[in-house]
């Protein structure tokens, strides 16, 4: 279907909206009357810049406050009207949306909202024009699609439609089946928005957080089913007011957008892109360092084993059971220290799943190896983060361990003797920029297949901590997106990789007793813990004496410690036994107040 973008949307003035709307390959547009008013260029110009760069005004919008007034008022609105209208025709768009009126002017009365607007409409036939009747969630006396689909019916006039708007009617909670027993033709637009679940006040959640279908909490996809079923043929119109997205790059904005359509259509089953590859664990993760020493020292208390070095550059393989680490000293900074900058998905067909993140318009990474190398397929992920497909050891494609020929282990590293504590790597959590976060959110689910979980807001001491996790259904490959409270602080912000053991306090007992500085817990969260889940008093001791955290699920149990941070990563331990299936999300504010203590003490002064 044809694919149209509401100018309020982006950021920037409407010319950059339009170029940014044109090159991620939208059909159309709605044009927000305050862009245009804001805007140098004349109608004509407009016209001419979406004609240029082949995108049609689909929509006009909004006229607000216009139905079931008095007749002095009534006059006054229609030469409004009159005005939008000519407007219009130099635009060259021949529908305009009308909203369901907010003023304390207006009566409760369908009769009369019907007549005017019959009225209205047969004003806009003479100017070629069709009007969309919308009831905003927050409409006076008409707030809901149904009320609104009454009255356009009541008005019975081919110049008059109405506008489906998935944030009003779901938001509201109206059942969206109803609107299969509207005529296709009668729907003249369709605009689509999600946005978080969230008690609060409906019109201050559609103009702050609405958001890109596939990121919020809606069945939009349910929506546009009963639309289609309708009849509908006009176009996916996504109209987003987001605080967020008004700062952000547009051109950004538009493709994230893009995605969230090309992947409703999917859903929906009006495309079929190549199909999602869900990945089945992590290959690796790759960490870049300058200087190796600290990570090194580190990597060997934790029990990884230096097994190889890569033919052609200053690449590093350190292994442990399943769990594997790249470190890179290429290019890293030395003033930052160490930074998780890519990620290795086992995937079934490296190919394929290039094909499917190509298609959602993600990054493809350039080749950037050496002849001899094998080839591995890579994308950027929203916050830059490499993702390579990867099959690891398999007969049937080449594998990347393949560029590392076998080393000595370090002798200069006092690493514990070998022995597997670490199985696999449980999670990755990475940092989002705050301005990434929901670009991130619909990222994995829809390039990846990854499954996501509800979004957690958690305390640290300096804010509120976003997180979400996305996790493939196994529950065997699993990233926990964060976004941390200060948004200058998204440069520097740790991200963390989370290693899976079987035995904890073996574990954490042989990286403390090599030296590799586990992350001291405050006292009083063992002593609430008790009064919590009841532990047993020498279990209480161990996990007191390890800084071992404790959670527990319908599911099972979790215990996890965190090693100090260096640069910016650090390093958690897992148990999960029992199925559990979270990331230990209470004792988040605990860990992220000891990590400011660790980072405190660490400062002179
Ligand atoms: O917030 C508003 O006023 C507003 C205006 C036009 C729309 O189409 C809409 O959904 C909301
Ligand atoms: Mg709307």
């Amino acid at each position: 279907m044809r694919k149209s973008i509401a100018t309020v949307s982006l950021s920037g003035s409407l010319s950059e909206k339009l170029g940014a709307v044109a090159a991620a390959g939208f059909d159309g547009v709605e044009i927000f009357e305050n862009d245009l008013l804001a805007s140098p260029l004349g109608p004509e110009d407009i016209r001419k810049r979406a004609a240029d760069l082949g995108l049609r005004i689909d929509l006009y919008q909004p006229f607000r406050d216009f139905e079931a007034v008095p007749e002095d008022v009534l006059e006054n609105n229609l030469r409004r009207a009159e005005q939008k209208f000519s407007v219009m025709e130099r635009l060259g768009a021949d529908t305009m949306l009308v909203c369901s009126s907010v003023s304390p002017d207006s009566i409760d009365e369908d009769e009369l909202a019907a007549d005017q607007l019959r009225l209205l409409a047969q004003r806009a036939e003479a100017h070629g024009i069709r009007l969309a009747y919308e009831a905003l969630a927050w409409g006076r006396h008409v707030s809901t699609y149904d009320h609104a689909w009454r009255i356009v019916e009541l008005a019975d006039h081919a110049a008059l439609g109405t506008c489906l708007d998935s944030f009003h009617i779901l938001s509201r909670g109206s059942d969206p089946r109803g609107i299969e027993r509207i005529p296709g033709e009668k729907i003249f637009f369709l605009q689509l928005a999600d946005a978080p679940r969230v008690a609060m006040d409906v019109l201050q959640w559609s103009r702050h957080y609405r958001c890109f279908p596939g990121q919020g909490g809606f069945d939009v996809a349910g929506l546009v089913h009963a639309a289609l079923r309708a009849g509908y043929t006009g176009p996916l119109s996504l109209e987003v007011f987001n605080d967020v997205f008004r700062q952000a790059d547009a051109s950004r904005t538009a493709v994230d957008a893009m995605r969230s359509l090309l992947t409703l259509e999917e859903s929906v089953g009006l495309a079929s892109p190549p199909g999602r590859v869900v990945p089945s664990s992590f290959a690796f993760a790759e960490l870049a360092a300058a200087d190796t020493e600290p990570l090194r020292a580190l990597l060997g208390a934790l029990g990884f084993v230096r097994t190889g070095r890569h033919g052609g550059k200053p690449v590093e393989l350190w292994e442990q059971g399943e769990a594997r680490l790249v470190v890179n000293t290429a290019g890293a900074s030395r003033r930052e220290g160490p930074a998780l900058t890519a990620l290795g998905l086992e995937t079934p067909d490296p190919g394929a799943a290039t094909r499917r993140a190509e298609s959602l318009l993600t990054p493809v990474i350039p080749r950037r190896r050496a002849a001899g190398d094998v080839p591995l397929e890579a994308v950027e992920a929203p916050d830059g983060t490499e993702l390579f497909f990867c099959r690891t050891r398999r007969e049937d494609h080449p594998s990347w361990t393949d560029d590392f020929a076998p080393v000595l282990p370090l002798e200069d590293t006092a690493g514990p003797e070998p022995g597997t504590v670490v199985t696999r790597i449980d999670h990755v959590a990475l940092t989002q920029p705050w301005h990434r976060f929901d670009e991130a959110s619909l990222f994995y689910p829809s390039v990846l297949g990854l499954q996501p979980n509800e979004s957690l807001d958690l305390a640290d001491p300096y804010g509120l901590f976003r997180s979400r996790a996305v996790a493939n259904p196994e529950g065997t490959l699993r990233i926990a997106l964060n976004v941390a409270p200060v948004p200058g602080e998204r440069e520097t912000h740790p991200q963390h990789i989370a290693l899976a053991t079987d035995d904890i306090v073996t574990t954490a007992r042989r990286v403390r007793d090599h030296g590799g500085g586990l992350l001291p817990i405050p006292g009083n969260y063992y002593d609430d813990l008790r009064a919590r889940h009841g532990l047993a008093d020498d279990t209480l001791a161990t996990l007191r004496e390890l800084g071992i955290l404790y959670d527990r699920d319908e599911y099972g149990e979790f215990h996890h410690c965190y090693t100090v941070t260096l640069g910016r990563v650090f390093f958690e331990l897992v148990q999960r036994t029992g199925g559990y299936r979270g990331y230990g999300a209470p004792n988040a504010t605990v860990r992220l107040a000891a990590q400011h203590t660790a980072e405190l003490g660490l400062r002179p002064g």
